[in-house]
This record gives C-alpha cells, structure tokens and sequence, in this order.
C-alpha cells in the first residue's frame, strides 16, 4: 500500500438514497487484506454509499465520515509490529513501516465516529486470534460506535483468499450500509 488515496468512488445516482459517506482505511503486507477492502468497498457502493480507500500510511479527514472501517492482517493473534512486518518482508511482503497500529496511535482521544472492523487470518483456531478485534477495541477507547468485526481467511500466511471469501467481503459491506440505513442513518 502507499501514502496515497487507494480508490475513491461516488455512486452514481445514490441508489436506494443511501448517501453514506464510508472511509476504509486497510494494512495489507501481502495484498489480502487490500483486496477485501476493495470487495467491502464494492458491497457499500452497491448500496449507494460513496467510499474512499486508503492506506495505513494515509492521514484522511475524518470530518464528513459516517462509517469508519479499518482493517489490518492479523500478525501473532493481533495487530502488526514493526518487528512482524519485517517478518512479512522475509517472505515477500511489500516494505511497510507503519501500519494500522500506528494509524491508531495517532489518532484523535475522541472521536465519536461509526466504525467496524476487518481483518485477514490464516485461520480460525482460538491461536490465531483477531487483528479485527484488537482493532475495536481501541476503536472502543476513541469513543467510536462499533457496528461491525469481521474475518476473512486466507488459505495460506501469503495468500490467496479462500474459497469465497471476496464474495462474502462484498455482502457484509452490502450488510452494512442496509443496516445501518434502516436505522435512518446517516
Ligand atoms: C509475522 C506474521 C505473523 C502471523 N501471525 C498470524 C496469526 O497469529 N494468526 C493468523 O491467523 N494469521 C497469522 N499470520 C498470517 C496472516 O494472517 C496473513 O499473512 C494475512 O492474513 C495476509 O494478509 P495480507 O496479504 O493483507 O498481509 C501471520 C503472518 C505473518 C507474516
């Protein structure tokens, strides 16, 4: 991933009059979690909403947010490390010294916003634990409003995806946006 924005959509026409403005901000150190973002941001966008992708490296606005999601690969049952993502790099993964870690660190005590939570796992054991769920929880000390976690697998530590899983990315994105449209939000 870069600095740079990774893709920004507006749904033509709104359907449905979703109108949600929904910001994914996603880790990735072999390209896995990048692409669930990308399904996620499908399943929004077909619901109406307007989504912006962005790396871990990127310092969005939050202002005009009404969904935050984050998501990261979950390294030794949680969050990435400097020291994990060298591991990564071992392997093949792009250099990246930063990740969704510090990306919270530096973010605002009070933040007030919606959020949810992704990440990828290698499997689903209680040993591999949850990048996600590490992930709300310090959305949890922002003072955000979490709505949603989720895991997606993949098959192998450098990837691919399993089976149907990109599919399954893009409906719970669907998901999310339905519900939290039904509660005449945003
Ligand atoms: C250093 C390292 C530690 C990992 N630890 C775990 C783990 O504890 N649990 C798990 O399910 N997967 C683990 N994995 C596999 C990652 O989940 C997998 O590499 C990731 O989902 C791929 O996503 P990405 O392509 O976005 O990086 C680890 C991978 C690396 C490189």
């Amino acid at each position: 991933m870069t600095n740079s924005i990774v893709a920004e959509t507006r749904a033509p026409g709104k359907a449905e009059g979703s109108g949600m403005n929904v910001l994914i901000v996603v880790e990735s150190c072999f390209g896995n979690t990048a692409s669930i973002a990308e399904s996620v941001a499908e399943g929004i966008r077909a619901r109406g909403g307007s989504v912006t992708v962005v790396g871990a490296q990127a310092v969005p606005a939050l202002d005009d947010v009404d969904l935050l999601l984050v998501g990261a690969p979950t390294h030794n049952a949680g969050l990435s490390t400097p020291t994990s993502r060298r591991q990564a790099e071992s392997h093949g993964a792009v250099r990246s010294v930063t990740g969704v870690r510090e990306w919270l660190d530096a973010l605002p005590a009070r933040l007030n916003v919606r959020a949810a939570a992704f990440d990828t796992v290698a499997g689903r054991s209680i040993f591999t634990g949850s990048a996600a769920r590490r992930i709300v929880k310090r959305l949890h000390g922002h003072a955000c409003d979490v709505v949603g976690r989720e895991s997606f697998l993949v098959v192998s530590r450098v990837g691919p995806l399993a089976g149907n899983e990109s599919a399954r990315a893009e409906r719970w994105g669907s998901e999310l946006v339905e519900r939290l449209s039904r509660f005449g939000m945003p």
